[in-house]
């Protein structure tokens, strides 16, 4: 098994019918281990502002926060496509900024592919960073960057009028050039209805099963992100747990000098430790 992932291969899933698995990573060890699995995209979101360096939200991030955590992420990825989170403010100023911040993440970043967050009103910027033959990925319904405008970070699409913006913001995304879109927070029949209108997959976080694949906040679903769990996480794991209960046994084996015994420890030659008294 040893297969790269591509942007072909994900609209062959999609034409297969074969459902495309997608985890964020922000650091070389996880991306080592979630590549190892199988994992055919790796998002170096930026949750990694709420997740890896405790902000409030999103905004925070910064394009050289991105591009320090999507080289740690190629570092140690061999198999999966790699994309980075296009942050806050990095494609909002002009054409030209955004095809430069979206050419660093690829360049210095080492990453295959940018997301960026919004519809009809970044569909220029989708053109230019295509045209610049980068593989863009779409962001809509849920879009956390617009935290302060939704006030807070609520389910999007349930109205008649809102569904309609997010159907059209998917179809002209799709005809800027996008390969996939995220659906994020949206109802589940709603969902459906823009995965069947597209040709493009369409991969959800929070919009139901009938997506072309999904994806999840990896510290979200190994249970060790606790600040908040969306309705959408399924913790596969409860390494929270796992960690604190490590610690605490680390900290009552050094208290108690359990740790580090004679299989943690190195020895030194007789004859040598004379001549050191
Ligand atoms: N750890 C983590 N996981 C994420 O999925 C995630 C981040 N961080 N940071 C960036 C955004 C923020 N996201 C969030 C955060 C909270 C909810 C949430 O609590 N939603 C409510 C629904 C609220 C409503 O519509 O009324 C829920 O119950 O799921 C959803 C998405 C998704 N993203
Ligand atoms: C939740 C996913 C889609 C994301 O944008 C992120 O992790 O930043
Ligand atoms: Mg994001």
């Amino acid at each position: 098994m040893n297969k790269k992932f591509t942007v072909t291969s994900f609209a062959e899933c999609k034409q297969r019918n074969e459902k495309i698995t997608m985890l964020t990573g922000y650091d070389y060890s996880t991306a080592k281990l979630i590549d190892e699995a199988g994992i055919e995209c790796i998002l170096v979101g930026d949750s990694l502002g709420m997740v890896v360096l405790g902000y409030e939200s999103t905004l925070e991030v910064t394009v050289d926060d991105i591009i320090h955590h999507c080289k740690a992420v190629a570092r140690g990825t061999k198999n999966a496509f790699i994309v980075g989170d296009m942050p806050f403010l990095s494609y909002h100023i002009n054409i030209e900024e955004t095809i430069k911040n979206a050419g660093r993440i690829i360049q210095e970043g080492k990453a295959h592919g940018v997301k960026l967050e919004g519809g009809v009103e970044v569909v220029d910027k989708i053109k230019a960073i295509t045209n610049a033959q980068i593989p863009v990925m779409g962001h809509i319904g849920l879009t956390p960057q617009s935290i302060n405008m939704f006030g807070g970070f609520k389910v999007q699409g349930k109205s008649e009028e809102q569904a309609k913006k997010i159907i059209n913001d998917a179809i002209e995304l799709e005809k800027a050039g996008v390969f996939a879109i995220v659906l994020e927070g949206i109802p589940e029949k709603l969902a459906q209805i823009i995965t069947d209108k597209l040709t493009i997959p369409t991969i959800g976080i929070g919009a139901g099963k009938y997506c072309d694949g999904q994806v999840l906040v990896t510290n979200d679903m190994l249970g060790m992100f606790s600040d908040f769990t969306p309705k959408f996480v399924k913790k596969y794991s409860n390494l929270k747990d796992a960690i604190i209960s490590s610690t605490k046994e680390y900290i009552s084996e050094v208290k108690s000098s359990a740790f580090p015994s004679k299989e943690h420890t190195f020895s030194i030659n007789e004859e040598v430790l004379e001549k050191l008294y």
